[in-house]
């Protein structure tokens, strides 16, 4: 692992670093910041997970978010979103809806993706495994995101209950099963076969869900997206009709950039070290 950048920042630091990593067979980078209380003791991580043609730096530059991970004392950490490199296949057309920053955190089963785009796991598995044993974190984990990465961090966390104390998202792309961008990506990456697309959409995993993971959903109302790609109505009434923990809330007028992100960011950090302990 090296270090790329490190920054101070509200008594606390602000990291690059890359890394060869297995999963998917690439050199990736990803981003933590460390809240002042890592120098004295370990602290839970929050994951972000940003959206189509992010990098791991949208988040660290846009979101303001540092400020609140230093109050309440979690670290915060941000893949990038797909794998990267010259040898890494990205969409024929170049779209930014797929390949290249558009990861949308599944294992592809198909080629010639699967060589590479196995997000989910990298995100799961070997990027936590890799953070908790070079920095002064618990095991306590909560995961957010926006977007593709609200997509990402609601199906993640739905699916490994054990893993994540709570789980957040701004504008996910809540049924991906049932829009444009997530037909795409979903067929591209895992085939034709709709029923393997269940396994990645938040409301196919709420129906069949007998864990709960506390959750919080923030929709801009002026969300250009809205109509056509995120399915937030599907998602309030999926929540509403499994009585799942999960509060939606449609906010008037925010659109869907990390502006939106900004605003609510402070309550979101606030929501996930309440689940902590000792935060
Ligand atoms: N074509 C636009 C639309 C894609 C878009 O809105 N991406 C969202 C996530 S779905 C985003 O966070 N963009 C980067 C940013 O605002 O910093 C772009 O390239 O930014």
């Amino acid at each position: 692992m090296e270090l790329v950048t490190s920054q101070k920042l509200f008594d606390g630091q602000q990291q690059q670093y890359t890394h060869q990593a297995e999963s998917v067979n690439c050199e990736m980078t990803f981003s933590i910041y460390l809240p002042p209380q890592a120098d004295t003791q370990p602290v839970p991580v929050l994951y972000w997970l940003s959206g189509l043609t992010c990098t791991d730096q949208n988040f660290v530059t846009k979101s303001g978010a540092q400020q609140f991970a230093a109050k309440h004392g979690v670290a915060i950490v941000c893949p990038d979103t797909s794998p990267r490199g010259a040898e890494v296949p990205d969409d024929p057309e170049q779209a930014w809806d797929f390949g290249l920053g558009a990861g949308f955190y599944v294992n592809a089963t198909q080629s010639p993706w699967k060589q590479y785009y196995q997000m989910y796991d990298y995100v799961v598995q070997e990027l936590p495994r890799l953070v908790e044993k070079k920095f002064a974190v618990t095991t306590q984990r909560a995961i957010s995101g926006h977007s593709m990465g609200g997509h990402g961090a609601l199906t993640i966390a739905l699916k490994n209950p054990e893993r994540y104390r709570s789980m957040s998202a701004f504008s996910p792309i809540a049924a991906p099963i049932n829009c444009p961008w997530g037909q795409k990506a979903l067929g591209l990456y895992l085939g034709d076969d709709q029923e393997k697309w269940k396994d990645y959409d938040s409301c196919e995993l709420i129906k069949v869900s007998s864990n709960a993971v506390p959750g919080l959903v923030d929709q801009g109302s002026a969300d250009d997206f809205l109509q056509q790609q995120l399915n937030t109505q599907q998602l309030i009434d999926t929540v509403s009709r499994a009585n799942y923990p999960m509060q939606v809330r449609m906010q008037p007028g925010y659109d869907h950039s990390y502006f939106f992100i900004a605003t609510f960011i402070e309550q979101h950090i606030a929501f996930h070290a309440k689940h902590f302990d000792n935060t």
